[in-house]
């Protein structure tokens, strides 16, 4: 048993609460979590926190608005009843698939440009017009305009950005009609007089903005918020599990403790896959190549590598084309690892690919089992012969409907980390696995 120790359960994963409150041997703290009328979220500690160290326990997945919010309201709750240290444990870290930009501490993207710089909805590159030059460093040609301007479109039809289309001209010869912009000395800009008499001569003007679906300039990146949120409710101190982003972690000013889930995982595939030695690990996204190559160097068996390219609409054959596997699978059981599963689409598509290239059996270990939406039907009716997760996101109602389904328990391992966080002993122990 632990001493001058209080442990908090918020809502999103009371069995985990009860897990880690039984490996530490000491009862939860009472608290009062609820909604007022209105759908904001109550908090009262109903015990005394003063001078104690503070574990708070609550995970992503769910509700994650709402339970961001009542962690919040927590940490300031036990803060200002003047606990000595409050530490945040979150399992599954909430938000942190949106740490890709950064910013800085003043709030703007870390981006150069000069003060005077105003974002426009020009062409990339730059359209020529009248009065206006071609961009630097452009060969004032034919072949360069075209060049450019089939990069633009290539570009426009990649990334959504709002470039408009334009016809492309192949090896000199028109494809469909082309406009170029005539200059005030009757000339257009780049081309003689004979040619630019060849190709329409109508002004092009500048493109105006144009909003269509995909277009992603402003969405917001919310990392940064999240970290400077836990660490202005009062958190001294965070505690989670596989960080999509391990880099996340330099988005706080207070100590993180990424937890591996990558043992549970080994263990599971050493006690559970038969005949695992000749098994074969994959990974279904070059994001996740580090997390499976470790795991498969660790054991000594293979890997694969599936290249995805992500598309959020429908599943569809033409679809699993954008998925390209490098390795060897056939007649082998194929272990997807990834660090987690929210729509399933990745680990189901990945399935079909696999089994597609003669995979005897297709496992999936995910260290956060999310499955939002449809994920659990999506399973039920994949290739996948089992999916294997942990419980750092409660699996109670996901285990009644998916037969698939296995959970490992992560309970002793932030039990453990929370016993030598307060103890001041290392927790590196529990980062190792062979
Ligand atoms: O179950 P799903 O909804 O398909 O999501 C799961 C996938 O999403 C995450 O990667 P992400 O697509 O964010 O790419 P990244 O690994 O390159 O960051 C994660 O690593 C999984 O591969």
């Amino acid at each position: 048993m632990v001493r001058n120790i209080v442990v908090i359960g918020g809502t999103s994963h009371p069995q985990l609460t009860q897990t880690i409150c039984n490996h530490l041997g000491i009862p939860q703290a009472n608290v009062l979590l609820s909604k007022f009328a209105v759908g904001e979220t109550r908090v009262e500690i109903q015990e005394s926190v003063r001078e104690k160290d503070v574990y708070i326990i609550q995970s992503g997945g769910g509700k994650v608005n709402d339970h961001l919010l009542e962690l919040l309201i927590t940490i300031s709750a036990c803060k200002t009843a003047s606990a000595k240290r409050v530490t945040a444990v979150l399992p599954l870290f909430p938000y942190s698939r949106q740490s890709d930009i950064p910013y800085k501490k003043s709030g703007a993207p870390l981006v150069k440009s000069s003060a005077h710089t105003q974002f426009t909805f020009d062409s990339t590159p730059s359209t020529p017009y009248p009065g206006k030059a071609e961009s630097q460093g452009m060969n004032n040609d034919v072949e360069s305009l075209q060049k450019s301007l089939a990069r633009a479109q290539i570009e426009s039809e990649s990334n959504g950005s709002p470039v408009k289309r334009r016809p492309i001209v192949n090896g000199g010869k028109q494809s469909d009609t082309i406009e170029f912009p005539r200059s005030e000395s009757g000339l257009t800009n780049g081309v003689n007089g004979d040619e630019a008499a060849s190709i329409s001569s109508s002004v092009a003007k500048v493109p105006e903005f144009e909003p269509r679906p995909g277009y992603r300039q402003w969405v917001a990146q919310a990392g940064t918020l999240i970290a400077d949120l836990l660490t202005c409710a009062g958190a001294d101190h965070i505690i989670t599990m596989d960080l999509h982003d391990p880099q996340y972690q330099g988005f706080f000013d207070i100590p993180v403790d990424n937890l591996y889930g990558r043992p549970l995982l080994k263990r599971y595939i050493q006690r559970h896959i038969p005949d695992y030695r000749n098994c074969i690990i994959v990974s279904p996204d070059a994001g996740g190549a580090k997390r499976a190559t470790a795991i498969a160097d660790s054991m000594g068996v293979e890997f694969a590598l599936i290249h995805k390219e992500r598309r959020p609409t429908k599943i569809s054959d033409r679809q699993n084309a954008t998925m390209m596997l490098v390795g060897d699978v056939r007649d082998r059981t194929a272990i997807l690892i990834d660090d987690l599963a929210d729509t399933s689409n990745t680990i189901t598509r990945a399935a079909k690919l696999l089994k597609k290239e003669g995979a005897a059996k297709v496992y999936a270990l995910v260290t956060h089992g999310i499955l939002s939406g449809d994920a659990i039907e999506r399973i039920n009716a994949s290739a996948l012969d089992k999916v294997v997760v942990t419980n750092t996101v409660d699996q109670t109602e996901h285990c009644k409907r998916c037969p698939k389904l296995e959970v490992l328990e992560v309970g002793n391992v932030f039990a453990e980390a929370i016993r030598r966080v307060h103890h001041g002993e290392s927790i590196s122990v529990l980062f190792q696995y062979d």
